[in-house]
């Protein structure tokens, strides 16, 4: 079998609601120039069409709970199965034949299972490394989706990049207004409004927060769509440099600021994304144990953490990154990417109570 244990294979998830376009975007992608060496994984039963020779569809008839036996952890046995076995399944004369893995999720598939499974199964964390998730609205029923399915709006609110389709079959003010409600849904995803599935494949490439090679060149963009105390599009943001102890806290995307009232049967209205820079290096010890104790309570409204540590007596930044209650294990990068010295932490949560954070963001710093 191949070695995957120094370089694991880059994964992207695709996911989106029932038709918004994942699979015409990925017809699309795999005919792109050296796109021809991606690994298509569909985690859907049923007639698949997708024009591609490298892909797999799963059998949703088996529900497997992972270790930690939660419902939000099941995922289908068959699609764990796959991923273990496709490095080899799909190689020819000891040669893998994919560099890249993306997997489509059905659209009413809640996500996190699946990278639940990424992080924790301990074949599949050797074999893979999640890249990005990308997930599809659909210009023209986007709202009415997230007025209706909770499922929609958590499949946006972790996405790193959200890519709104069909914008042929919308006009210019309702994709305005539907950008803005993802932006308070998910500060930080970067938006691209594409049609029939047209996109430049490297666009969906190298989201996520570790190259290849352990160091991350472009960690200010996987982060800063949060901090930027005065992104363009965010006016009315509520920004509070500073402070004795050290914390700043950055509001980000009030719905007042958009014109949107809050409204507590709206299921984006539940999510909010929450960051802190923190000024001082951090206690490890006192960290780890705040949140061990915020996932035990609330991990399955921790929707996604991500975040670069100043940790107390070393030089190097280590980054986390988890999905509700589990985490990737923390990683020190080689380098800090610029000068910026400063922890700095996103929470994209559902009914957290930014005091609940703030406070022990505090009691760490
Ligand atoms: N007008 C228009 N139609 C589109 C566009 N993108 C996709 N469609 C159509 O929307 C329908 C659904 O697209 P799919 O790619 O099958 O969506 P999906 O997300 O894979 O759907 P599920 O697998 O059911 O979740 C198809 O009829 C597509 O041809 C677009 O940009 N414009």
């Amino acid at each position: 079998m191949p070695s995957t244990r120094h370089h694991p294979i880059p994964v992207t998830l695709l996911t989106g609601f029932l038709g918004s376009g994942k699979t015409t975007l990925l017809n699309r992608l795999v005919r792109q120039p050296g796109m021809n060496r991606i690994l298509v994984i569909i985690n859907e039963f049923g007639e698949i069409g997708l024009d591609h020779q490298l892909f797999s569809a799963t059998d949703e008839t088996e529900v497997v709970t992972l270790d930690s036996g939660c419902l939000c952890c099941t995922i289908r046995g068959d699609l764990a199965r796959t991923l273990r076995d496709a490095p080899w399944r799909f190689s020819r004369g000891g040669q893998r034949q994919f560099d890249r893995l993306v997997i489509e999720t059905t659209g009413l598939a809640d996500p996190a299972p699946i990278l639940h499974t990424l992080m924790t199964d301990a074949k599949l964390v050797a074999q893979y490394r999640l890249d990005g998730i990308v997930t599809t609205v659909d210009a023209a029923h986007g709202a009415s989706t997230l007025d209706r399915h909770p499922e929609a709006v958590k499949q946006s609110a972790i996405a790193d990049l959200l890519l709104l389709t069909k914008s042929d079959l919308t006009d210019e003010a309702s994709l305005a207004a539907l950008r803005r409600r993802l932006t308070t849904i998910n500060p930080g995803a970067a938006q691209r409004v594409i049609t029939a599935g047209e996109i430049d494949a490297t666009a969906l490439i190298g989201l996520g927060l570790m190259d290849a090679d352990g160091t991350r060149a472009d960690l200010a963009r996987w982060l800063d769509g949060y901090l930027d105390p005065e992104p363009p599009v965010m006016d009315g943001l509520s920004f509070n440099a500073g402070g004795a102890t050290g914390l700043s806290p950055l509001t980000i995307g009030s719905r007042e600021a958009y014109g949107l009232h809050n409204d507590p049967n709206r299921h984006d209205d539940h999510i909010h994304a929450h960051s802190f820079t923190l000024d001082t290096p951090i206690d490890l010890a006192r960290f780890e144990a705040w949140l061990d104790l915020m996932l035990a309570l609330m991990g399955e409204n921790m929707l996604r953490i991500k975040g670069i540590l100043n940790i107390e007596g070393r030089d190097r930044p280590t980054v986390i990154h988890g999905v509700q209650h589990i985490f990737h294990p923390p990683v020190e990068l080689d380098a800090w990417p610029d000068e910026d010295r400063r922890s700095r932490l996103v929470f994209i949560t559902r009914d957290i109570p930014r005091k609940s954070l703030e406070s022990v963001m505090v009691a760490v710093s």
